[in-house]
């Protein structure tokens, strides 16, 4: 059904696939795990056409993906991607129906069959209660199956889920994972998730790929694929794999007394810093922080700005937001999480506007760690919010943790000390 061979991909120059080959049979269930940023979305994105690779080939049905049309494909295999925040507030009924826009004229007209496909689907997802319900007034898990439905209303023969279950609490899902089993079954539809739970995926999939670095580190059953020496050289985790009596699966276990040894090797490393950027001011300070062997993180930064852009290419931790959006609550907590975990801020020479102040107000909080800021004196030079953020820069410049440095050379003399 699907073949790929030797797929090669890159973001900007840095290898991510590396010379991937997989075969997919017909009504196959398959569970993609592997590390953070160990390539699983980017494999998903190149099977949907989202990508497309640098080399190698993908067949589907035994022809090149190359040659479909969106809307072929569409008609093939739906996608039930990471992030399913609607950006308009639907009804439960219209978002399914537009399942069906693969089908439709180019009028948008709706035919009997497209109404009785919706029922059909709201049904087997145990959505139809949820009809006239708007999308944003649903629970996590009711909004999972509606967007599962919305997927199935394109009656693809393969159905890609990337994370389908990240959010949501035990019972939603088990529930996922059931329906997704049943559909399998009872559809013969071909399901390819992406998941972080080796316990649902060894339950649920009949086979597993687990990816290291871009490449399928191990292929096979979940007995096969799921054992300590694996998880040991993937994860770099020392787990115990048990039998799961009911289901007669492997059921991974992790060992108390890691987090021990990893602190043990703390002191070895180079600080983590967080560094606070935006608009190309903190690129090459990101670079030579990260060259050095500083364990760098960034955030909120805009997609597609320029330092964002550093940011992907070099792989480390950023938390971002659409382009052009200005921060909200849910980044500002994710970045306050990140700098929690960093030794050091550093705010680069960034001017502050009404959309990134909230940086700054962030790290005004947090006076437990040290703050490194470059270029201070020209501050107001830099500030854009009628004064808010000379306020906040001025009330961190007294606190004893916080220096004022001229330029990045400094900035790195100051890492040197702490
Ligand atoms: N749009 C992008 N631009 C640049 N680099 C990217 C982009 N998307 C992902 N990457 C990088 O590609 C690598 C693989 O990312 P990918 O999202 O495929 O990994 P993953 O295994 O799905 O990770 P996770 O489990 O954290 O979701 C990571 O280093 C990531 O930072």
């Amino acid at each position: 059904m699907i073949e790929i061979k030797n797929l090669n991909f890159g973001y900007y120059n840095k290898a991510i696939l590396k010379n991937v080959s997989l075969s997919i049979e017909n009504k196959e269930f398959i569970g993609i795990i592997g590390p953070n940023g160990s390539g699983k979305s980017t494999l998903l994105k190149n099977l949907s056409k989202i990508l497309s690779p640098e080399s190698g080939l993908i067949y589907l049905n035994k022809r090149l993906l190359n040659d479909y049309s969106v809307k072929e494909l569409s008609r093939i295999l739906s996608v039930v991607p990471q992030d399913t925040s609607i950006q308009f507030n639907f009804t439960v009924y219209d978002l399914i129906l537009m399942g069906r826009n693969p089908y439709m004229d180019n009028w948008g007209r709706v035919t009997r069959e497209d109404k009785v496909i919706v029922e059909e689907v709201m049904e087997l997802t145990d959505t139809s209660k949820l009809r006239d319900k708007k999308v944003r007034e649903l629970s996590g898990g009711e909004r999972q199956r509606v967007i599962i439905a919305r997927a199935l209303a394109q009656q693809p023969e393969i159905l890609l889920l990337d994370e389908p279950t990240a959010s949501l609490d035990i019972n939603y899902q088990q529930e996922i994972f059931e329906l997704l089993s049943h559909l399998n079954k009872t559809m013969n539809l071909t399901i390819l998730l992406v998941s972080h739970d080796l316990n649902l995926t060894g339950q649920y999939c009949k086979r597993l790929i687990l990816l290291k670095d871009g490449k399928i580190f191990a292929a096979g059953s979940p007995e096969e694929v799921l054992t300590p020496a694996n998880i040991k050289k993937v994860y770099n985790t020392e787990v115990k794999v048990l039998n799961n009596p009911i289901s007669n699966k492997p059921y991974v276990v992790l060992i108390p007394g890691k987090e021990k040894k990893r602190q043990r090797i703390k002191p070895t490393q180079k600080p983590r810093v967080h560094l606070i950027c935006g608009g190309g001011s903190g690129k090459e300070l990101m670079n030579t922080l990260h060259q050095q062997g500083y364990r760098v993180s960034t955030g909120v930064l805009n997609q597609g700005d320029s330092d964002w852009e550093k940011a992907m290419e070099l792989g480390i931790p950023v938390v971002e937001i659409p382009p052009f959006a200005p921060i909200c609550e849910k980044s500002l907590k994710d970045n306050v999480a990140l700098i929690r975990e960093s030794d050091v801020i550093v705010v680069a020479d960034t001017p502050f506007g009404y959309g990134n102040i909230d940086n700054l107000k962030a790290i005004s909080g947090i006076k437990d760690k040290p703050i490194i800021i470059v270029n201070s004196h020209n501050i107001k030079e830099k500030d854009y919010t009628d004064g808010l953020a000379n306020k906040y820069w001025s009330e961190m410049e007294k606190r004893a943790n916080c220096y004022s440095v001229k330029n990045e050379d400094e900035v790195l003399s100051y890492l040197n000390k702490l």
